[in-house]
């Protein structure tokens, strides 16, 4: 467990800190049609901000290099479906500010687990689309999993259904069903989030064919599977592949939340097979639960929004110079769910990084 109060208190509102920077950086970028630029400047400034703090901070996943913006998968029908957008060259493959798995940041102090992603939905800040955000989530040491995988098969949904009746190895129309009775909903009227994805288009079908609805999301799982569990967002079930990474930071949200994550290891070769088998200490073929994924009741998860969606607000560079974010504090450990707004004045935080390139540290 985390040392209690003050420790905690002051650990919290820096990586508050941090994500809200990294999300104005990332801001700047928006609708520049340069995902590679926009991850590189919010990686230096997160990886500035995290080695200011007073911890030790566990880097427990690495980031992907982005070396080559105009080149989503070509399993990617975001791509397709939003409208391609010309971008800038590749950046650097040797990024020297990307965040590597086993990295120790921070000037010293409580020892934490750090899952680190500066932009959620690189092409969304790209092409200055919805539900790009910056995330951050922290825990004791040694307690989130650290597998690399690329890609896995993930369900989520939100408190109200009870956890029993919902399971990675059901059918959709089993998983369905169970939403709608746990909602009270007639099942026309739920709502499933999957990634708009070539891999996904039998399941869109299906799920059309069962008579629920379906929000398809171009980027940005996280935010898709953590607002099953937040009121209002319109969202009720995820089904479907995303990345690895991208599910260890929705499942630590989740079980914050007090809602549903479950995945299953989708491996693209025998290698990264074999690598994830010795990194993990249970059957990786099976389906894994939020226990093996996240060993902790003691999980705080942070997101500032960068631009507007479904769960928050984008940043608001406003004509005085003030800079507006929304961010939003799970902590598990006293169950609550803190929405914050904050202006930092001209001169403050803005005037600092008023311009990509023309900036200095804002900590
Ligand atoms: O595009 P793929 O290969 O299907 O990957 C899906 C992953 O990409 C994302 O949509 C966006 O990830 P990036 O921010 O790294 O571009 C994730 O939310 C999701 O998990």
């Amino acid at each position: 467990m985390l040392k209690e109060s003050a420790v905690r208190q002051s650990l919290i509102s820096n990586f508050l800190r941090v994500c809200e920077a990294t999300a104005i950086e990332a801001s700047l970028w928006a609708g520049r049609a340069d995902k590679v630029a926009a991850n590189s400047a919010a990686m230096k400034k997160v990886r500035q901000g995290l080695g200011d703090m007073s911890m030790s901070g566990h880097v427990v996943i690495g980031q992907r290099p982005l070396t080559s913006p105009a080149a989503p998968s070509n399993d990617n029908a975001a791509v397709a479906s939003t409208g391609d957008v010309v971008l800038a060259p590749a950046a650097d493959k040797k990024d020297p500010d990307i965040l590597v798995a086993g990295e120790t940041l921070g000037r010293g102090g409580d020892s934490l687990d750090i899952v680190v992603d500066p932009i959620e939905g690189t092409n969304l800040v790209a092409n200055n689309q919805r539900n790009a955000i910056s995330a951050i989530v922290f825990a004791p040491r040694a307690t989130l999993l650290n597998a690399p995988v690329k890609r896995m098969a993930k369900i989520a949904c939100g408190p109200a259904v009870p956890p029993e009746t919902v399971d990675i190895d059901q059918t959709p129309e089993e998983n369905i069903a169970a939403v709608a009775r746990a909602l009270h909903k007639p099942i026309k009227d739920v709502m499933v989030c999957i990634l708009d994805r070539p891999r996904h288009a039998n399941l869109i079908e299906h799920v059309r064919s069962l008579g629920a609805r379906v929000k398809l999301v171009y980027d940005g799982d996280v935010q898709a599977a953590l607002a099953c569990a937040i009121p209002n967002t319109g969202a009720d079930l995820m089904l479907g592949e995303g990345g690895g990474p991208e599910g260890v930071l929705a499942c630590a949200g989740l079980k914050a939340l007090g809602g549903f994550f479950q995945a299953r290891f989708h491996f693209t070769e025998a290698r990264e097979r074999e690598a994830v088998a010795a990194a993990c200490d249970f059957d990786v073929d099976q389906a894994i639960s939020m226990d093996e994924m996240v060993r902790t009741n003691d999980i705080h998860f942070v997101a500032t929004g960068i631009t507007d969606g479904s769960m928050l607000k984008g940043v608001r560079h406003n004509p005085d110079g003030s800079i507006q974010t929304h961010s939003i504090l799970v902590s598990s450990i006293d169950n609550t769910t803190s929405y914050i707004t904050k202006v930092y004045r001209a001169g403050t935080i803005g005037s600092a990084i008023s311009e990509p390139g023309l900036h200095d540290s804002i900590f």
